[in-house]
């Protein structure tokens, strides 16, 4: 039986709740979906983004892979230009999730996301590990997405199923594009990689956000703070703000929308492969007074087989390995366990002068 990605939560069914009431008619937010206020949590303009923004690299500026080294080392996330990707698919994509997510509860419900699988409708698997629901939906997409979209539109799931796997197909390319940029920012040849050769066969997922406007933003959250378990995320979002990044572990900033351009995280296995040097950017949505966002995230990871470890021509005796090797599979039910730990306990205990110190507990066991 060979190995699938979708067999990753298997392990580890959550039984989620669907939202019960119709987020886009509520005039209060209930109580079981009220967070506590954060101080830090800026209703969407108005936060520091004009001193301190996200950088915007021109795909097209000789300097890219330079400026995009600059970026995943003091940001961790940044927006994309002349990227090559259509506007008219861009725009396909998102008329395709609108109306996925504005067909009838009941509806959507059918092509509901089981508890031990991947794809499907339903509230983001993190929510499980919050005492508040999230003021958002999601339809994930890994693998063939036509047996739950037959279930949306019983006589016309082609449209939907098409565009999504253009969308993918471009995204797959602009990934593998963007991999080798940043890989060779690090000094990395396509050659060192022993997968480089396969960064097109990359493992990859879809996933649709639908954030709902809030009559009470301050109060909601659309998506939880978290890092993605991929490589890299491309994400398109629509005109609407709600990204925000943890900039220096201490402000979140917003990642204003740019016509056209797409927004790059850093991910849980970059960080890995790039011993720490690139590191995974926790981020989050927040959610607005008046207008419906929607966002979908393009999730990039290594081939099924390929253990991702801390690239050899950065280790050495001063930087020693500092996380153990891991398949995509096993890390996403690492993830679906330990959720925000789930880095730290495939973390080695890091050697203080060369030598592993048996006595340093601040790894965690796994098992
Ligand atoms: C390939 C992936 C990556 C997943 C799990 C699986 C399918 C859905 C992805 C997301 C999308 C929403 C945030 C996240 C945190 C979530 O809950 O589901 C992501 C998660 C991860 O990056 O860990
Ligand atoms: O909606 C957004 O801007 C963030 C989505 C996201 O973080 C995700 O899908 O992993
Ligand atoms: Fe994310």
């Amino acid at each position: 039986m060979p190995s699938r990605l979708s067999d990753s939560f298997k392990a580890h069914p959550v039984h989620l709740h669907q939202n019960h009431i119709d987020l886009q008619s509520v005039r209060e937010v209930p109580d079981s979906y009220a967070w506590p206020p954060l101080a830090d949590h800026p209703s969407s303009i108005g936060d520091s983004y004009h001193v301190d923004s996200v950088p915007v690299i021109d795909l097209s500026d000789p300097n890219a892979a330079e400026l995009m080294g600059h970026a995943c080392e003091t940001w961790g996330v940044f927006q994309i230009t002349n990227h090559g990707v259509p506007m008219h698919l861009l725009e396909g994509v998102e008329f395709q999730g609108r109306r996925l997510f504005s067909l009838p509860a009941q509806q959507k419900l059918k092509a509901a996301r089981s508890p031990d699988g991947i794809s499907g409708y339903g509230v983001a698997r993190i929510s499980s590990f919050f005492p508040k629901h999230l003021w958002s939906e999601g339809f994930t997409i890994v693998g063939s997405p036509v047996e739950h979209v037959r279930q949306l539109w019983p006589k016309d799931h082609n449209k939907f199923c098409d565009i999504m796997e253009k969308y993918e197909k471009e995204m797959k390319e602009l990934s593998a594009r963007l991999m080798l940029l940043m890989l060779g920012s690090l000094g990395i040849a396509k050659e060192d990689l022993k997968w480089g050769a396969h960064l097109k066969d990359a493992c990859a997922g879809l996933q649709l956000n639908s954030y709902p406007s809030c009559p009470d933003p301050n109060r909601a959250m659309g998506l939880a703070a978290h890092t993605d378990s991929t490589l890299l995320t491309v994400l398109y979002q629509n005109s609407t703000t709600g990204l925000q990044v943890l900039k220096d572990g201490t402000r979140w900033v917003t990642v204003p929308p740019l016509p056209g351009a797409l927004v790059v995280n850093i991910g849980d296995l970059l960080h890995i492969l790039s011993n720490g040097r690139y590191p995974s950017i926790l981020h989050r949505a927040v959610v607005h007074r008046t207008r419906h966002r929607l966002s979908v995230a393009y999730l990039y990871g290594p081939p099924m087989n390929v253990q991702i470890s801390p690239l050899s021509k950065l280790v050495d005796l001063k930087h020693p390995p500092l996380y153990r090797p891991v398949t995509w599979k096993e890390y996403l039910g690492t993830k679906a366990k330990h959720f925000d730990k789930a880095l730290s306990s495939v973390r080695i205990c890091a050697p203080r002068s060369g030598f592993v110190d048996m006595n340093d507990h601040n790894s965690v066991k796994v098992g």
